[in-house]
């Protein structure tokens, strides 16, 4: 007999459901490629708190499951106050689900793409210094992040918060197939710090890219369309790997911390 069709559709809860008689549903935040987030009220603590919920697909389920019991082990690993604490873990209707601090910042892609912020040259390697305080925490505990993207960086009070580990592992895992990925896919998804570096130069790319003005409808590389110093242009093409790339975090922080202490003004300006 086949399975019911029913199964592989996911159940959303509604605003007001009550789960486990303590988490009452706010609203839904987002379906990512393995959970539904919502924020909900716990009224046993009173604090608000963010629950996933395991999704459900035709495909890679057992993958889907082992990923999120990986988050898990990872977020209940990483105690750090700009990382969500791990609350509990619970099945409800044979659907896992996580609980999860709440942070209410807003990510780096809604402070550039709705709210039109832009950032300078230092304002980005400042933004870019104050995440990697949080990924040199996460690499000291053995753990590559893999998805250090602007919708995972957020924003609240002056203080940077990283979410989303569905993609983390720790150094000693091992990915079957890597060498079949295209280069960038490589790149990201590497179980190497490398990757995080990676991750981190589009990052700023992305803060970089939000001053800048096209003076043409012509496609450049970022080399060519930035106005940036030649101090910024060697760190992002080590964090690129276009330049042999760092291999420690220290590395990175040592020359992010000597562009920022510098006066942007005496840089020599390229481009
Ligand atoms: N702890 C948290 N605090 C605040 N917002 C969160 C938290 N965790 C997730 N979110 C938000 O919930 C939404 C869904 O997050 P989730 O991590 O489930 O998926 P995603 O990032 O959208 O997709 P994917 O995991 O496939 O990359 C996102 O908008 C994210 O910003």
């Amino acid at each position: 007999m086949g399975i019911p069709y029913f199964r592989f559709f996911d159940r959303h809860y509604k605003e007001g459901t009550l789960i486990r008689g303590r988490y009452q549903i706010v609203r839904e935040l987002g379906v990512g490629s393995y959970g539904i987030a919502y924020v909900a009220n716990d009224w046993e603590t009173g604090r608000q708190v963010v629950i996933k919920q395991l999704r459900k697909t035709r495909r890679k389920m057992q993958e889907k499951i082992q990923s999120f019991q990986r988050e898990a082990v990872i977020l209940r690993r990483l105690q750090h106050p700009q990382i969500p604490a791990l609350y509990e873990t619970f099945i409800e209707r044979g659907v896992p689900h996580l609980v999860m601090e709440y942070i209410s910042g807003e990510t780096i892609e809604t402070l550039i793409f709705d709210k039109g912020k832009t950032y300078t040259e230092q304002e980005s390697f400042q933004l870019l210094r104050d995440v990697l305080d949080v990924v040199e925490y996460i690499h000291a505990n053995e753990i590559v992040h893999r998805d250090l993207r602007i919708p995972n960086i957020l924003f609240r009070d002056g203080n940077v918060f990283i979410i989303d580990f569905g993609l983390a592992r720790f150094f000693h895992e091992q990915i079957p197939h890597v060498e079949t990925y295209v280069l960038e896919k490589k790149l990201r998804r590497q179980i190497d710090v490398k990757s995080d570096f990676y991750a981190l130069g589009h990052f700023t790319l992305f803060l970089l890219y939000s001053s800048y003005e096209p003076t043409t409808d012509e496609e450049r590389s970022w080399e060519e369309e930035l106005s940036i110093s030649e101090h910024a242009r060697f760190i992002l093409r080590k964090m690129l790997q276009i330049d042999e790339p760092y291999h420690h975090i220290r590395e990175l922080m040592k020359d992010v911390d000597e562009l920022i202490r510098k006066d942007g003004a005496t840089d020599v300006i390229v481009s």
